[in-house]
């Protein structure tokens, strides 16, 4: 288990700058999903923990220790990529093997993590197959067992279930959990996958454009996102996102009552909303609406997704306008200019 620092971490290709100052630190042992748009930096930051690129500036330590400069082998970090990269020419048990007998381990070391990984991946029956017989799920888990014999201080893991259909991706993403559950090794996983990250992750790291926007746990990115990028970025459908009084009010597509309905609470907004359109869910609806009255007059006036319990529905129709009010604990508030956040954060910091 490793605390992985990183202080005012830079890096540009030429004029390309992929990662733009970076100030984080993971909890020892935990799972820390870096999430964010494609191209905001989240696979050169890994190179750049992995030591397969030289930062531009700034630092990088394990527990304390600087690691720049130290060559990859000598990091004691074990990656998992996109593509597995198992030896094609090697039965599973010489893939696995393969970085214990690089640094020459003694046999029986061998016979040890051989038996340990297999059994906690439950690939003890596939170690004399070839990759080449392997399904996308086992060759994922033969990568990992490959990974893991070294007892990293700290896995890196890039999109790893990125090339499995949807099935046997989200039972993938179950094991990943219950195997990190039993290492404890801490964890970087990148994703551009919120579900994945939200459902998998200790906590997450939100980058755009090589800079963190925010590092929480799930229920803090969607409860209290940090600035506008991440309100629109978490949650699907994300936060509404509406102008009054010289704000950005940000609701929540659940956080819609109909009047009737509304809690007792303080309020922070009363709107009138024409529904354009409903779209079952099953046990909810989604309704997409127009802001007809309660926003600051637009040129435009604003879109909304909201999400209402199934009961609530069947008295609405298409076309006509509904009065809706959000509390003002469901609220939050940005600051137009900058996009960021405003009111106090309302899930208590971990
Ligand atoms: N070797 C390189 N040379 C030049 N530019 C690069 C290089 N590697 C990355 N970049 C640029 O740096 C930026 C960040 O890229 P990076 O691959 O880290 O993003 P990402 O978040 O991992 O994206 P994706 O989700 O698409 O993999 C991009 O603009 C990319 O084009």
């Amino acid at each position: 288990m490793a605390i992985l620092t990183t202080r005012a971490l830079k890096k540009h290709y030429g004029r390309i700058i992929a990662v733009d100052g970076v100030d984080m630190e993971t909890r020892d042992g935990e799972l820390l999903a870096v999430l964010g748009p494609s191209g905001s930096g989240k696979t050169t930051l890994m190179r750049l923990v992995a030591g397969l690129e030289e930062p531009s500036a700034g630092e990088l330590f394990i527990d304390g220790q600087s690691i720049v400069g130290i060559p990859p082998r000598r990091r004691n970090i074990a990656m998992v990529f996109q593509n597995y990269a198992l030896y094609p020419n090697m039965t599973v048990r010489d893939n696995i093997l393969f970085p214990l007998r690089a640094r020459q381990a003694p046999p029986d070391e061998q016979r040890r993590q051989l038996d340990w990984v297999a059994g906690i991946l439950e690939i003890s029956d596939l170690l004399d197959r070839r990759p080449t017989r392997l399904s996308g799920g086992q060759s994922q888990r033969v990568a990992l067992a490959r990974a893991m014999v070294r007892t990293p201080d700290l896995f890196l893991f890039d999109e790893p279930l990125s090339s499995l259909d949807a099935q046997i991706r989200s039972q993938a993403r179950g094991e990943l959990r219950e195997l990190h559950d039993r290492t404890r090794i801490t964890t970087l996983y990148v994703t551009h996958d919120q579900t994945e990250a939200l459902g998998l992750a200790d906590r997450i790291m939100v980058m755009e454009k090589g800079i963190v926007h925010q590092i929480g746990t799930p229920q803090q990115l969607y409860y209290d996102p940090a600035d506008t990028f991440v309100a629109g970025f978490i949650g699907d459908p994300p936060m509404n996102l509406l102008p009054r009084d010289g704000r950005l009010i940000g609701v929540r597509p659940e956080h819609f009552h109909l009047a009737a309905e509304a809690p007792g609470d303080e309020v922070a907004l009363e709107l009138d909303i024409e529904v354009e359109h409903l779209e079952f869910l099953g046990a909810e609806w989604l309704i997409y609406g127009v802001v007809r009255r309660g926003v600051t007059k637009q040129p435009r006036p604003p879109r909304v997704i909201g999400r209402l319990r199934q009961a609530a529905v069947p008295s609405l129709a298409t076309g006509e306008t509904y009065h809706f009010v959000v509390t003002r604990s469901d609220a939050c508030f940005f600051d137009p200019e900058t996009g960021q956040r405003l009111s106090a954060a309302k899930v208590a910091v971990a």
